[in-house]
């Protein structure tokens, strides 16, 4: 954001009329709800968040609201000592200022949160972590909170708390949103988010060029497992689940079941001969071959019409499992590696990660944050940053799952999911994501749209199946993905001004 702001003040647009701006936005959110003779405290802080938030002050008093600062200062600074465009906003403040205490906060409101915003740069404590305890305190009484820009106490880039983070009922962001916005524990500290435009325009979004997104339609419209009218099902494509022994066949079933809703013609379930019957009865559209064991299975693999491989999901952890998966990293099919599969490639993963990168198919990982921690074991910083660099190492799409997932490419490109629910956390569920994963590689489309379509259509999956839901109607629930068709698109990544997707990270 400070690029953007530096780039925008260079473009000629001042300083001064952006935090104008920015703190006339956030005013028009609290008036949506609040009228004249509300009493209002607005703490602000000594950066321009501070100084976005003496305008709102002005604007409120303006329209009526009884209002006054409380402001927080570092030890021996005064109100004289504020910085440039924070300073005029002071100066144009024409009402009660007071050195914030917690005290303050009482009896309020409304509570307007300017302490902090994209400029913190280290963990709030002391008199700071006191203020925020306090506001949070009587948000609990019933005061309502509207954080400017960021919850104080929440890093922008991350979404982490910084010691100690204030929780809003709203937050106005300017611009673009930020990671943190997104991300957990950010997201939910936020409240009801407001993008609100203040007069930084295409030109500087285009010079940034954000890597960062959020998942949406933009990136994987094109994607949409739609069936020619002269498809066929080889032509829609082809899909191998390499299915566990009796006891942990369900998991591919359910991976199998998901590929082939999502979009594959055909699938096949390998299946160890205990598990053929279970299998074989369970889904009559399954295609089901006995794999006596792995060599079996490597050879089943190799079937040259085979568009896409899902291995893991039940596959299991002993020794003779990994010939298998190494003859699929060496074949022409997309892939899609998750769980025990996942757990396999982190015994070797020089091997792995190898065989990844020397293959032309995309490679898609899709692991949770304990096989993430198993896999990359010095990858550390924020999840942005960590799918970011497994992507790099790996080679391979890295879908690093949660509440908010997050589809990294090698080459950089990032985007967070936002519409999961935790109706997904669910035993199965994610094998169903697998799947869908599957199906949509089985049907030509490359690996991180699919991916990241993938995430999009099991969080809508688990919105339709709802609470009480079980992994295998989230599978079921794909057919009401597919028959309300693909949202309407906005554009993600740099490029235009309603790019609203897009996550500015800088
Ligand atoms: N012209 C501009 O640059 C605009 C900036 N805007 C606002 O400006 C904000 C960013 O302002 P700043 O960069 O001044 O930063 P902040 O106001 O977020 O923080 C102020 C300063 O506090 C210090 N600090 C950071 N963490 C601390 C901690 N834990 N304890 C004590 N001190 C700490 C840092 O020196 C930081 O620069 C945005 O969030 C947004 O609200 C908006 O007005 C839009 C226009
Ligand atoms: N609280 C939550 N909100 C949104 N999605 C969630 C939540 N918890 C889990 N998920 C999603 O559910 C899936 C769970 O996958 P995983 O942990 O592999 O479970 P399993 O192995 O039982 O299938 C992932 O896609 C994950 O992103
Ligand atoms: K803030």
């Amino acid at each position: 954001m400070g690029r953007a702001d530096a780039l925008t003040i260079a473009g000629g647009v001042s300083g001064e009329r952006l935090m104008e701006n920015a703190g006339y936005a956030v005013a028009d959110v609290v008036c949506v709800r609040f009228n004249q003779g509300t009493r209002a405290v607005v703490l602000c802080g000594m950066g321009n968040n501070g100084g976005d938030g003496f305008v709102i002050a002005r604007v409120l008093k303006q329209r009526g609201f009884i209002v006054r600062v409380a402001l927080a200062l570092p030890e021996g600074m005064t109100a004289r000592d504020l910085k440039g465009d924070a300073a005029g906003a002071e100066r144009a403040w024409r009402g009660e200022t007071l050195p914030a205490e917690p005290g303050l906060f009482d009896g309020m409101a409304v509570i307007v949160d300017a302490l902090y915003g994209a400029g913190l740069s280290r963990d709030v404590s002391g008199r700071d972590g006191e203020l925020i305890a306090a506001v949070n305190a009587a948000r609990a009484r019933g005061a309502r909170v509207y954080a400017v820009d960021l919850p104080s106490g929440i890093d922008g880039g991350s979404g982490e708390v910084r010691g100690t983070a204030v929780v809003a009922d709203e937050t106005v962001t300017f611009f673009r949103r930020k990671p943190g916005h997104l991300l957990l524990p950010g997201r939910t500290h936020c409240g009801r988010l407001h993008l609100a435009q203040i007069g930084i325009g295409p030109k500087v979004l285009a010079e940034i060029a954000p890597t960062a997104a959020a998942n949406g339609p933009a990136l994987w419209a094109g994607c949409w497992p739609d069936a020619a009218i002269d498809s066929h099902k080889y032509s829609r494509g082809t899909a191998l689940v390499a299915s566990g022994p009796l006891l942990s066949c369900g998991a591919a079933r359910l991976a199998a079941e998901a590929a082939l809703r999502a979009g594959a013609g055909i699938v096949t379930v390998a299946t160890p001969p205990d598990a053929v019957a279970t299998v074989a009865a369970w889904r009559a559209a399954f295609v089901v071959r006995p794999a006596a064991d792995r060599t079996a299975l490597a050879e089943l693999l190799g079937e040259p019409r085979l568009r896409a491989a899902v291995l893991g999901p039940g596959l299991g952890l002993g020794d003779d499992v990994w010939p298998a998966i190494r003859a699929a990293l060496k074949g022409d099919m997309a892939l899609v590696l998750d769980a025990d599969a996942i757990t396999q490639a982190s015994r070797r993963p020089d091997e792995a990660f190898a065989l990844i990168k020397a293959r032309a198919a995309g490679v898609v990982l899709t692991p949770h944050e304990g096989e993430f921690a198993r896999l990359f074991p010095d990858i550390g910083g924020s999840k942005l940053d960590r799918a970011r660099a497994a992507a790099a190492q790996s080679g391979a799409v890295v879908l690093l799952k949660g509440p908010d997932t997050v589809i990294a490419h090698p080459d950089g490109r990032a985007v967070i999911n936002e519409n999961g629910t935790a109706v997904l956390a669910t035993a199965g569920s994610g094998d169903v994501l697998a799947g869908i994963i599957g199906g949509l590689l089985a049907a030509g489309r490359p690996a991180f749209e699919a991916a990241a379509l993938a995430a999009w259509m099991h969080g809508e999956a688990g919105r339709i199946a709802g609470p009480g839901s079980i992994a295998d109607e989230i599978a079921g629930a794909l057919r009401d993905v597919l028959a309300k068709g693909c949202p309407e698109a906005k554009a993600t990544f740099a490029g235009g001004a309603e790019e609203e997707n897009v996550v500015a990270t800088d």
